[in-house]
């Protein structure tokens, strides 16, 4: 057969596989077999398209949002002292580059004009979505000089079928769902030890918590859980959790065995003159163990009377000490709640502060998202505003000033019931205090 008509013949299937996908990809996952999402359609169709958009609009965009310089001063001396001030002729708009296409949309790279900074750029990228048609421009600048701007076609989050996700590989790493950038969405307990997971009722607190135990749970990682909503969200991961505090009494328990495992992992770290747990020889390293905190509102919670008002105070100190001291030493705090501000409670502003992973879901008020992340992007906190009653499990995500919008992944009841089933390690603490704490603290393995 000649070479050309091999290369007609699979073009056509190729163009009548892509025009078909939307009929044959269903179909696929329902029969169980693992469908990748190929970006066929976008590679073929929109990205030509929307790159020229892109090319045929630059001009304009960068003209009005103060991109383009003029290599022509707007400023002449016209004889000794004559200065002739107009508008500079012909400004020039900054080169762009070949437009790279990535799975959700493309990414451009610019460079800048002697003397421009990045400044306009991050401000112009909303001009950007508007000009051109897409779900949203983000721009950073990874090198001095230069400005990237991706481009992301349409929102990949909108879908919340579950996508084909490999588990995350190392200690304390977990993929929780998929950022918009077509990235898993990863949590790293080493990278950010503690997390703030916020939200609004039924935006998808409780699914992020479970998605994280999902893949938490084969690790050598002891889990304890504190849900003083009666247990019904995190009793689901059953002889899993180490331990399980229904109630703000077991959580208070349960909490002063964590910070006596505390003080133990310490004295062993003194003693092996370490000052993490991590510098120490792997057989001798203690299991890291996550502490989960659903609904932290419900610790803070008193009814006026002098042991409730006790209680909470304890609770606050506990964690607000757990959060403190406990990075170092493998011991890690995951907190969901609606809101974290002041108003339920002392000490819970002193704890978000040492939150430093953040999640915003949906939220009520602009209230609740700022104080999650006002402190890291205000761009954040509007791109959490935005998002809608339909998009349960969607948030921002944000780690040290960056932030990126991600969907967790919802974790189904068959999936808990297997991490239900799984052991948890043997003998993970280091104190029998904490283990008989964590036994008397709740639900117990
Ligand atoms: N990633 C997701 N994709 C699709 N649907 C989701 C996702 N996450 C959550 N949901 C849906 O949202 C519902 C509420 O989720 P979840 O219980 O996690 O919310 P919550 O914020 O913990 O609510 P509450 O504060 O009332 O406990 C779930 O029953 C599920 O149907």
């Amino acid at each position: 057969m000649p070479a050309s008509l091999v290369v007609w013949v699979l073009s056509a299937l190729l163009l009548v596989g892509v025009l078909t996908q939307r009929w044959w990809e269903p179909r696929l996952a329902e029969r169980g077999i693992p469908v990748r999402r190929w970006p066929w359609r976008w590679w073929l169709v929109g990205y030509p398209a929307c790159a020229l958009r892109i090319f045929s609009s630059w001009r304009r965009v960068a003209l009005l949002n103060g991109l383009s310089v003029s290599v022509a001063p707007s400023q002449r001396v016209i004889g000794r002292d004559l200065v002739v001030q107009g508008q500079a002729l012909r400004p020039r708009p900054p080169r762009l580059s070949w437009p790279v296409p990535t799975a959700t949309g493309l990414t451009l790279r610019v460079l800048l004009h002697p003397g421009q900074t990045p400044g306009p750029y991050f401000a112009a990228a909303h001009a950007m979505e508007h000009a051109w048609h897409v779900h949203g421009v983000r721009v950073t600048s990874p090198r001095r000089g230069q400005v990237l701007i991706h481009v992301t076609a349409l929102d990949p989050l909108t879908d919340n079928a579950p996508a084909v996700r490999p588990p995350a590989q190392g200690l304390l790493k977990a993929h929780v769902g998929r950022t918009e950038d077509g990235e898993p969405w990863e949590i790293d307990l080493r990278r950010v030890p503690h997390w703030l997971i916020t939200g609004a009722t039924q935006s998808g607190k409780s699914s992020l918590l479970a998605a994280l135990v999902l893949d938490l749970a084969p690790q050598p990682v002891a889990l304890v859980g504190i849900d003083c909503k009666g247990g019904m969200e995190l009793g689901l991961f059953g002889r899993r959790l180490s331990a399980l505090a229904i109630d703000r009494a077991q959580a208070v328990s349960l909490l002063l065995g964590v910070v006596d495992e505390i003080h133990e992992r310490m004295r062993v770290c003194r003693e092996a003159g370490k000052r993490s747990v991590w510098e120490l020889p792997e057989e001798e390293r203690p299991v890291p163990l996550v502490v989960l905190v659903d609904e932290l509102a419900e610790l803070y919670l008193t009814d006026g009377s002098r042991q409730s008002k006790d209680e909470a105070e304890q609770c606050g100190t506990l964690l607000l000490r757990v959060a403190q001291i406990g990075a170092a030493l493998a011991v890690h705090l995951v907190v969901a709640g609606q809101r974290v501000g002041s108003d339920i409670g002392s000490r819970v502003t002193a704890l978000r502060a040492q939150l430093g992973g953040r999640v915003a879901h949906r939220s009520h008020d602009e209230a609740s998202a700022e104080m999650t992340l006002g402190d890291i992007n205000p761009d954040a906190v509007i791109a959490a505003q935005n998002i809608t009653e339909d998009e349960q499990g969607v948030a921002v995500v944000a780690t040290g000033g960056r932030w990126v919008r991600a969907r967790s992944r919802l974790v189904s009841l068959t999936e808990a019931a297997d991490i239900a089933r799984t052991a948890p390690p043997a003998d993970p603490f280091l104190t029998r205090s904490a283990a008989v704490t964590f036994k008397e603290g709740g639900i117990a393995a």
